[in-house]
């Protein structure tokens, strides 16, 4: 679930992108990018700035300075393929021909290992990263050749395009992509599992500035009005005079978004295909609520404490519900960023500690419910019983607003393997004893996707596969299981060399 912005404007857009980049940071922390399209040549000239690390890190002033124009996009990376720990694989990407593209991608695809081949044997084209997000920018170059052969590119050409990349890729992908000389193109899968929207300014000069991103919050924080979400299977185009053209290029487009993103990766000021992410986790709250007084009789319990950050709208409503007070009992260090997004498990254990620290006085000799928005790794969880019991609880009860994680996640959350996950293969009873909390308290998947559905009726459902292990787009084979997660499992690997040979030279990780 990285973070992707596009804008169309007739002022200089680089602050801007990297405005939104922040505003979206929380998508992804680990590489970050901007492309501008130069004012020279009718924008054909594109300035690209990319590196790992966080947007404030990345971006220094003389990258700002030498990122000119008025069209753009960006991404924050929170890799899902390839290698997390490689340079090269940040976003954007590049190719010359055709037109010349640069693209930003939210997603991931589950036939990439099947596209390279036949892009190299068949399309005649050169990859070299292990990136699904290169794959997908060659397939469109290629599929934008066919289509335009020696005709002018027109919005119908570009549309067919899509078309016919909807048929080659599979998996799940939000897509921004500048066409150099043309415009601004933006597409969504036909699920429509990883969100896209798109909003408005008006300059003073009285032009419109367009900007397409995955949450309405980069919208709404850089002064633009929301318009609407770009719909599953739809592609937009935007030309360099600001002219929106929108099309659907799926064939049986059907809305499924990611129910993960409302459980915890997107943040609760947004709003996705018509959900609020905040209500999503009051209603999350409210459900998780029943199967507690099912479990612990609210009697037993003294006091609801949140796992900061993502959980506490769930655990505030949970509180409400339960009649109990809601305290916080856990101090999150601002400047630690997301654990779950860390790439690696070694940093994201680190990590809990450093992040959260207990204040002793809310857990002396109390009866603790503690609430979490998910439990995927154990990681937190685990951390956070135990930090509760050394500072006196009397009893530590763990809720968690998301049903347990079981099945390994394809579309764009990296967890693609099933024994990373401490609920695969374990019981309820297995998963408490692991943590070591005297009751532990799981959403109803049912419930969880009612209480979250009824806020948007024109949903076909949700995409929910590490809970349930119905695969949204069906087509997902042993093979494509395979070939992610051993992907992913090499680029760990190669990281952890990296990391003990720069501790054996004493050196400083970079
Ligand atoms: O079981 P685990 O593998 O530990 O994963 C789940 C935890 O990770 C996330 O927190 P994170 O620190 O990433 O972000 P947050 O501050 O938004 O809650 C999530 O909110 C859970 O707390
Ligand atoms: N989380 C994402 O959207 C990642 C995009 C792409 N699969 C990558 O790894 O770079
Ligand atoms: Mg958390």
């Amino acid at each position: 679930m990285c973070g992707i912005v596009g804008v169309i404007s007739k002022a200089p857009v680089n602050q801007l992108i990297y405005d939104a980049l922040l505003l979206l940071q929380h998508r992804g922390q680990d590489a970050a990018g901007i492309v501008t399209a130069g004012p020279d040549h009718r924008g054909t000239k594109f300035f690209m700035h990319k590196a790992r690390g966080m947007v404030r890190d990345v971006f220094r002033t003389r990258n700002m300075r030498a990122l000119p124009g008025q069209i753009g996009l960006g991404q924050v990376r929170y890799p899902t393929a390839g290698n997390a720990y490689s340079e090269e694989e940040a976003q954007p990407f590049y190719v010359n021909a055709p037109f010349g593209l640069v693209l930003v991608h939210n997603g991931n695809l589950t036939n990439a290992h099947a596209l390279k081949g036949e892009l190299f044997a068949i399309d005649r084209r050169h990859l070299n990263t292990e990136s699904d997000t290169e794959v997908l920018i060659n397939v469109l170059a290629h599929e934008l050749e066919s289509a335009a052969r020696d005709q002018a590119l027109t919005p119908a050409v570009i549309f067919d395009a899509v078309a016919a990349v909807h048929k080659r890729i599979k998996g799940s992908y939000a897509v921004v992509c500048l066409i150099a000389g043309h415009g601004l193109l933006a597409f969504r899968d036909p699920y429509g599992i990883r969100p896209l929207c798109l909003g408005e300014a008006m300059l003073p000069d009285g032009s419109r500035e367009l900007m397409v991103a995955s949450e309405s919050v980069a919208l709404e924080g850089t002064g633009h009005q929301f318009v609407r979400d770009v719909q599953p299977g739809e592609a937009i185009f935007i030309d360099y005079e600001g002219a929106l053209h929108a099309s659907q290029c799926a064939a049986k487009p059907t809305l499924n978004p990611c129910i993960f993103e409302f459980v915890y990766l997107a943040r609760p000021d947004s709003v996705i295909d018509g959900i609020s992410v905040y209500q999503a986790r009051l209603n999350m709250g409210e459900t998780l609520a029943q199967r507690v007084i099912s479990t612990v009789p609210p009697t037993e319990i003294d006091v609801v404490i949140p796992i900061p950050e993502s959980s506490r709208p769930s655990a505030m409503q949970l509180a409400q519900r339960l009649g109990k007070p809601y305290r916080e009992g856990f101090v999150k260090n601002r400047y630690v960023g997301r654990t779950f997004i860390m790439p690696g498990q070694g940093q994201r254990k680190k990590s809990v500690r450093q992040k959260l620290n207990a204040i002793g006085s809310e857990f002396k000799g109390r009866r603790v419910l503690l609430v979490d928005d998910s439990i995927v790794r154990g990681t937190t969880s685990r951390e956070i019983v135990q930090m509760a019991r050394e500072a006196g609880a009397a009893k530590v009860y763990l809720a968690s607003a998301a049903p347990p994680v079981r099945h390994p996640n394809v579309y764009g959350i990296d967890m693609p393997t099933k024994t990373e996950l401490i609920a695969h293969g374990r019981s309820s009873d297995e998963v408490r004893d692991y943590i070591g909390c005297d009751a532990l308290i799981y959403q109803d998947l049912a419930a969880m996707k009612k209480a979250v559905g009824l806020l948007q009726p024109a949903l076909a459902g949700f995409e929910a596969s590490c809970f349930d292990g119905v695969y949204i787009t069906g087509d997902v084979s042993s093979e494509d299981f395979d070939a992610i997660s051993k992907q992913r499992s090499l680029g760990f690997e190669e990281e952890e060399d990296n990391r003990q040979r720069l501790a054996l030279q004493g050196g400083v990780e970079v």
